[in-house]
């Protein structure tokens, strides 16, 4: 069945520490994302960019939050206009801005669906706290968040809490944790898929166990794509890459394992920092990863 799709731009780059990230809507548009899916038979509407604050009209209050009220409220109305489409049956896709994006897109998906399960690509985990953080940077937060661990503005967005429940959250392409947020992901119980056991078991492996999981007994999955899981050779606009990640093929793989599995119902893209990237080179491994996650083939 072909999808309608709606396309919602959220140009925070609040939730870390380097500018241009707020472009990454743009560039993800410039790089053909309306026309591909189209090309796919979807059903496309374009619904703008959500209103986000500047950095330099802002304070930061909070050393371990920074900028946590902005974010919030940015959060907030971003879960009520991603609500807003799941309920009319509309696949979103949330194109960021930084990954602190996922507070809202999560909350979004899980008000208009209580029951989902998460598949988190990323290089990082984005389990810290206000406690565990070295950074200060909330974009190292959204996974704990969603799963109810952290501050309390942070988890109440939308009203409840937890959005996801560990025994439904896969993380795939972890190579970059931080010491103290190793033990929340421990204590939590979700499941992670490190480079080792891409390395290993191979990308095929990894998914179907990844689908397995993120699937079992919920109503649809939510993928958040943060573009720093791809190696930097493939993907080098992102604000914090690390060596050694997943290629462009496996991604298609995985995407394609995705599509023919058929439970995906939202997707966040994030990270796309054009100031960063070469020629829009990453925001372009971002439109043909949805395209594969849309149902684009070889053949
Ligand atoms: N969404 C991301 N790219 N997150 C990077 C997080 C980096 C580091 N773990 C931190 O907490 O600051
Ligand atoms: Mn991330
Ligand atoms: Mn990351």
């Amino acid at each position: 069945m072909k999808k309608q799709v709606s396309i919602i731009g959220v140009p925070l780059d609040l939730g870390q520490g380097r500018r241009g990230v707020d472009m990454g809507p743009s560039a993800i548009r410039y790089a053909n994302l309306q026309e591909r899916l189209q090309k796919l038979g979807c059903q496309v509407t374009d619904l703008g960019n959500v209103d986000v604050p500047t950095p330099e009209s802002q304070r930061v209050e909070h050393e371990k939050l920074k900028y946590l009220k902005e974010i919030v409220s940015v959060s907030n109305h971003v879960a009520e206009r991603v609500a807003a489409e799941m309920q009319q049956g509309k696949f979103p896709i949330i194109l960021g801005g930084d990954h602190s994006m996922a507070i809202g897109s999560v909350a979004g998906v899980t008000k208009a669906n209580r029951n989902i399960g998460v598949i988190w690509f990323d290089a990082h985990a984005d389990m810290n706290t206000e406690e565990t953080t070295p950074s200060g940077n909330i974009h190292g937060m959204p996974l704990a968040v969603s799963l109810g661990i952290g501050h309390p503005d942070l988890t109440g967005v939308a009203g409840f809490q937890p959005k996801i429940q560990a025994k439904n959250v896969v993380l795939v392409g972890a190579r970059s944790i931080d010491e103290e947020e190793r033990l929340i992901i421990r204590r939590s119980g979700i499941t992670v898929f490190t480079m080792h056991e891409i390395d290993k078991l191979g990308m095929s492996k990894v998914m179907s166990e990844a689908i397995r999981i993120a699937s079992d007994g919920v109503s649809g999955v939510h993928l958040s794509l943060d573009l720093d899981a791809f190696d930097p050779r493939e993907a080098p606009g992102v604000g914090t890459p690390v060596l050694g990640g997943v290629t462009y093929r496996e991604g298609h793989l995985a995407m394609e394992m995705l599509a023919s599995a058929d439970m995906v119902t939202s997707v966040d893209v994030v990270e796309v920092n054009p100031v960063l990237d070469v020629e829009n080179r990453t925001a372009r491994v971002a439109v043909d990863m949805i395209g594969s996650l849309l149902g684009k083939t070889v053949l």
